[in-house]
Order: structure tokens, then C-alpha cells, then sequence
């Protein structure tokens, strides 16, 4: 049994109601135990065409009897099933599901790297996930802490949407979902930051 971290993302159609199905998803697979899920952010695109839309983030932690390449054949057939394609690189997509982590394992294989090799700089990420859980390291530092020096930061948005499920569903909820302390300046409207 091993914990992970699944970061989803989607820039395409009904993106809050894409997020909610995907994560329904990933409750009725088998072998896998939705803990928690982030708030949902509202991202600027990192990379990718000009002009895409925003992008709805969320990280969700699970618990699953699944090895890392189950899980990662798990996140790409929710993205098939609601039609992700793959024709532009960093473009606009339905929903996208990465694993972050993976109950810390370390591999880099031709399909999977874990952790995910560019979550540590990914603002998109790192800000959901502290907010689930402000205690949260990747690679030994404190995902609050990677998520003050990512260079996207300003592009998160102080808005976020309606919670993806009903937090009293989530076994590990806290009622947490507050911003840390570090990054509160920073998700304050672009006027008033620092
Ligand atoms: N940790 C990981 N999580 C998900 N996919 C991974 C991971 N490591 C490697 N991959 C590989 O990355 C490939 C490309 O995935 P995808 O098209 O979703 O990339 P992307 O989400 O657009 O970009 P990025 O990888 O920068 O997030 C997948 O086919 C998968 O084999
Ligand atoms: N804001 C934002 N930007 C991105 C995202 C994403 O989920 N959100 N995903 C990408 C490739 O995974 C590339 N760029």
C-alpha cells in the first residue's frame, strides 16, 4: 500500500465539472482510496500556444494497492475517457492527471520518472498541495517553501472554485485548505502583492 499524489489539471470545455468526473474516477478505481483533495486553483497556462485558456488545478492524495506503472496506465485512461488528446505539446487539454509522488519513490524509466520531474518548479502544483497539506515535502523540502520560488506563482490566482467533492467524503480531510502563511502575500490580487 502505497500513498501518493495526483496532480490534475484541465484547460478545455466544463474544466471544474472535467476535474469532478475525473477525480470520481479515480474513487471508483479499484485498488485506490481517495484521502484528500486541494481546493481548485485557478492557474495561468505555463508553456504551451499563446492565448490558451486558464487552467483549473487540483492535487487529490490517494491510497492505492497499485505499483507506479498501474497508476500511471490508471491516470491515462481517465484522460482517454474524457477525450485528453495529445496533438500539441503543453496545449489545451481536457484533463490531464501527472503523478507527483509516489510514495517517495525515485525511478526514471522511459514512461514514468517519479517523482515528476517538474513538479518542484510548478506553481500549479506545489500551491493546491500545500494548501491540502502545509506540511507536504517533495524531495526533502517543504512543498510551501518550492511553491514561494516557482516561477509561475504570480500566474495562480487568488480565486478558487467550489470544492471537487464534499470535504466530509474525504477521510483524511482536516478542514485544512487555508493558504500558508509564506504564500499569502502572494495569492492576493496582482495589485496588492509584494
Ligand atoms: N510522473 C509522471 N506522471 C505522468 N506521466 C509521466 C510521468 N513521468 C513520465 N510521464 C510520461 O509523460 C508522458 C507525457 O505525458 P503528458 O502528455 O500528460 O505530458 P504533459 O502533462 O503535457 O507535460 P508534463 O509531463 O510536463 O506535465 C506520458 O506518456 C508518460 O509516459
Ligand atoms: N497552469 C498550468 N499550466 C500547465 C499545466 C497545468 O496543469 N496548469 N500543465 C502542463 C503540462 O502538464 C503545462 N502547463
Amino acid at each position: 500500500m502505497r500513498h501518493a499524489i495526483i496532480a490534475l489539471g484541465s484547460n478545455l470545455g466544463d474544466r471544474a465539472e472535467l476535474l469532478r468526473a475525473a477525480l470520481g474516477d479515480l474513487r471508483a478505481a479499484e485498488g485506490v482510496e481517495v484521502l484528500d483533495a486541494s481546493p481548485v486553483v485557478v492557474t495561468r497556462p505555463v508553456g504551451g500556444p499563446e492565448g490558451q485558456p486558464d487552467f483549473l488545478n487540483a492535487v487529490v492524495k490517494i491510497r492505492t494497492t497499485l505499483g507506479p506503472f498501474e497508476m500511471l496506465q490508471l491516470c491515462q485512461a481517465i484522460e482517454d475517457a474524457h477525450d485528453r488528446t495529445h496533438d500539441i505539446e503543453w496545449g489545451p487539454r481536457t484533463v490531464d492527471l501527472d503523478i507527483i509522488d509516489f510514495g517517495g519513490l525515485s525511478m526514471d524509466e522511459p514512461t514514468l520518472t517519479l517523482p515528476h520531474p517538474r513538479a518542484a518548479g510548478r506553481a500549479f502544483v506545489l500551491v493546491p498541495w500545500a494548501m491540502m497539506d502545509p506540511e507536504a515535502r517533495l524531495g526533502g523540502r517543504r512543498v510551501r517553501e518550492l511553491a514561494q520560488e516557482a516561477d509561475d506563482l504570480p500566474g495562480i490566482s487568488p480565486r478558487t472554485h467550489p470544492p471537487l467533492i464534499d470535504p466530509s467524503e474525504l477521510p483524511h480531510h482536516d478542514g485544512g485548505g487555508r493558504v500558508p502563511e509564506g504564500l499569502r502575500p502572494w495569492l492576493q490580487p496582482p495589485a496588492e502583492r509584494p
